[in-house]
């Protein structure tokens, strides 16, 4: 099979466990303009990473909380300390649902245990949590490529153009990625293609990390301004777009960054088919209304202020905004349902609608009565 992950020829993942004992993330607040790696020792390593974002992306996030409970019972195995690391890494980041999923799955394999084999049984759980969201982004690759080449199809000879928002990318998973899989697969299997990348403001996780990871698997990709999406729309510019999600509810609304619902408006008004690829992590069951996802506000400060390089290489922090002018920054927006053309998961496509995902998840019906 085809590695998506590749920097310089070496495969990579976004998390791994390193000879020392410790968990290797690639620290993504330092890219596009320096590739660096860390070590997380401790829980509150792992916390930290999450909340300032070094690793982040839905799936992603669940992969290092997973690991982040496993360092957390090497501290303290008893119940009191499962209890601390779970509650310090479910506060780290409030909209991903794959964060009380991943935290869920560690707290099931180790909790019947005593303390003293929990700590093996927490990292092979962590393990096997990474290792399935790489087949399940596999997958979701596989299914999305299908649509890729139906659209290639129809238009001989001609470059794919697929819009994407935000960094769905396999800097979000473990592997791969969700939007960015069916791009990586298709691309893999000859199709011309080519990337319209929103940036993404304010975090401009299109401009930073999807149009880095795009770049090193040399997939051709232009940046555009969020703004200038639904204009490329309007002009027949743009086939499909293929966006992630954070959390969708068991009807099929989707929450996914800022900024997600307006190009799937767009989308609507121009016919262009909008899709969302996930992994089953990041369906809230519980849910049916995605009014009811809690939103992450996130600081001020990344509308004030923008980050980049000089011309000397340094890079620098400068102010956007007036002295005094108050700003708000929700980092998530919910995009209804029927403004969804399908769902790419990893067992097929979907409607996004109760019954089209619960023909694929079947055990996630409802008892009768
Ligand atoms: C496969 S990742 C899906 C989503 O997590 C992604 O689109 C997104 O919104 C990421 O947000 P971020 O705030 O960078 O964690």
């Amino acid at each position: 099979m085809v590695r998506a992950m590749q920097i310089d020829g070496k495969p990579w993942r976004t998390i791994w466990r390193n000879q020392s004992g410790g968990i290797g993330i690639i620290d993504q607040t330092r890219l596009p303009h320096a590739f660096e790696t860390l070590t997380l020792r401790t829980l509150d390593d792992a916390a930290v990473a999450i909340r300032t974002m070094q690793v982040r992306g839905a799936p992603l996030i669940g992969a290092a909380a997973a690991y982040g409970l496993a360092l957390g019972l090497t501290e303290d195995a008893t119940d009191l300390g499962l209890e601390r690391a779970h509650r310090r890494l479910i506060e780290t980041r409030p909209t991903a649902v794959n964060l009380r999923w991943a935290l869920g799955r560690v707290v099931d394999a180790v909790c019947a245990l005593p303390p003293e084999v929990r700590v093996a049984t927490a990292f092979a759980e962590a393990d096997a949590l990474a290792e399935e969201d790489v087949a399940i982004n596999a997958a979701i690759g596989r299914f999305g490529a299908e649509l890729i080449k139906e659209i290639a199809g129809r238009k001989p000879g001609q470059v794919v153009n697929i819009l994407t928002h935000c960094n769905a990318g396999w800097l979000a998973t473990v592997d791969w990625g969700t939007a960015t899989a069916p791009i990586y697969q298709a691309f893999a299997a000859g199709i011309p293609l080519h990337v319209f990348v929103d940036e993404t403001r304010p975090r401009n996780q299109g401009a930073f990390l999807t149009a880095w990871e795009l770049g090193r698997a040399g997939v051709p990709h232009t940046v555009i301004a969020d703004n200038a999406g639904g204009h490329f729309m309007q002009h027949g510019m743009v086939d499909l777009a293929i966006v992630g999600t954070d959390r969708t509810t068991r009807t099929g609304d989707v929450c996914n960054k800022i900024g997600t619902y307006l190009k799937a408006l767009a989308a609507n008004d121009c016919g262009v088919p909008f899709y969302v690829a996930l992994p089953s992590s990041t369906i809230d069951w519980t849910l049916t209304d995605g009014r009811d996802i809690p939103i992450e506000e996130r600081s001020g400060a990344e509308v004030t202020h923008i980050a980049g390089r000089t011309k000397d290489g340094a890079i620098a922090t400068v102010q956007l905004t007036p002295d005094g002018s108050k700003v708000a920054n929700p980092g998530f927006d919910v995009t209804p349902a029927r403004l969804v053309t399908g769902l790419i998961t990893e067992r097929g496509i979907a409607p996004a609608t109760e019954q089209g995902l619960l023909r694929l998840f079947p055990e996630r019906a409802r008892p009768k009565g």
